[in-house]
């Protein structure tokens, strides 16, 4: 097995600032300055994990190419790319659209190389130098809409990518899973009315967006069945996911049978992440992962590539991010220090008010053609 692995120490010079990623530091209201959530820590600690675990040496290393703006025009409009280039020329840069999504001067060069780096990851695998791949890049992109940035997003990597497969490339079917705690709403809006690219996003209910990722958010148009959107309780934890997996996504997989599958990888879902409230292990994540090649392998060779998203642990992204890679390379688990005390946590067995949920969803898998 070949696994392509993506990363670029410029993605950990993308600058957030200090506004933590809520609100703009603020003595009068007691806010200090804190370093924002989406900081270069968690990807960086991630890829050291991968070099010291002795990973890296497993995996094929694959060297990003910034993204084109013919490229990033098929997701964004040119009034949006041309604002992100004015203010990262700026000596103090600007901000994607939401005022929660910073960057510094270059951020646009950055950005460009984060759709570029998974640009790069899916073509390696549509053209056999790897197996599957995982790039790990910065800023993430799943909230990235056509006219914004949003949710420490600034352009939609994944979405991006998937456009580029299909109209440059000519690929015709792909799905994008979305496993990130945070609804997939930009890569969802990209594609809605499109029944050739199925977008599953499995996130907290109502987390962020707000009022985004509803079950019943299931496409328009000719695209109308081919969205699907599993909005989980709050504390679910690895069983939860992987009924999610077996009874939704799995299911629309074997039944879309697309030619490679994309996956938003965030790590916020995990049970020390402080942006949300679930309790996903690096177990969990092992088991998503083993499900997923499992079908990719049923129906579209193997072929994975996979988009590092959200995830705001310094401690624990590290571990189910190597969980994830260590699967899809097919090599022994280095060990995860942490499971211990997460696994431990009452609550990871299926509970009845997520299987309402999961089960509901799943319902809608039969609309698939
Ligand atoms: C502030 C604020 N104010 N309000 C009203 C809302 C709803 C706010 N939440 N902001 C957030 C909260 C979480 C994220 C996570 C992004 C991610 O990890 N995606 O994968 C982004 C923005
Ligand atoms: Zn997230």
């Amino acid at each position: 097995m070949t696994t392509g692995y993506l990363y670029h120490e410029l993605f950990g010079w993308h600058d957030t600032g200090t506004n933590a990623g809520l609100a703009p530091s603020d003595p009068a209201a007691g806010l200090q300055p804190f370093v924002h959530f989406e900081n270069a820590e968690t990807k960086r600690r991630l890829h050291e994990l991968i070099v010291v675990s002795g990973l890296i040496d497993k995996l094929e290393r694959i060297r990003p190419v910034s993204a084109t703006e013919e490229q990033i025009l098929r997701v964004h409009t040119p009034e949006y790319l041309e604002r992100i280039k004015t203010e990262s020329a700026l000596p103090k840069g600007g901000d994607a659209g939401d005022g929660l999504s910073p960057f510094g001067r270059g951020g646009y060069e950055i950005a460009a190389l984060a759709a570029g780096g998974v640009i790069t990851a899916v073509e390696a695998v549509l053209n056999g130098t790897v197996d599957n791949a995982y790039a790990l890049v910065r800023p993430p992109g799943h909230h990235a809409v056509a006219s914004s940035g949003m949710g420490f997003c600034i352009f939609g990597n994944l979405a991006i990518a998937a456009k580029h497969a299909r109209e440059a490339l000519g690929v015709g079917r792909i799905a994008i899973l979305d496993w990130d705690v945070h609804h997939g709403n930009g890569t969802q809006s990209v594609f809605y009315d499109d029944p050739d690219v199925l977008t599953v996003s499995l996130h907290q209910d109502n987390v962020f967006p707000p009022n985004s990722g509803a079950a019943l958010e299931r496409g328009e148009g000719e695209g109308s069945g081919y969205a699907l959107n599993v909005p989980l309780p709050p504390g679910t934890g690895d069983q939860g996911y992987l009924y999610a997996m077996d009874s939704v996504v799995v299911p629309a997989l074997r039944r879309f049978r697309p030619e490679i599958i994309l996956v938003a990888s965030g790590f916020d879902a995990s049970a020390m992440d402080p942006l949300s409230r679930q309790m996903v292990t690096s177990t969990g994540y092992r088991e998503m992962t083993r499900r997923l090649m499992d079908v990719a392998d049923e129906v579209c060779g193997g072929r994975i590539a996979v988009s590092h998203e959200g995830g705001y642990s310094p401690v624990y992204v590290p571990f189910c991010g190597l969980a994830v890679m260590e699967t899809l390379s097919g090599q022994p688990a280095f060990g995860d220090p942490v499971l211990p005390i997460v696994s431990g946590f009452a609550g990871h067995d299926l509970q009845a008010h997520q299987k309402q949920v999961i089960d509901e969803v799943a319902g809608f898998v039969a609309d698939i053609a």
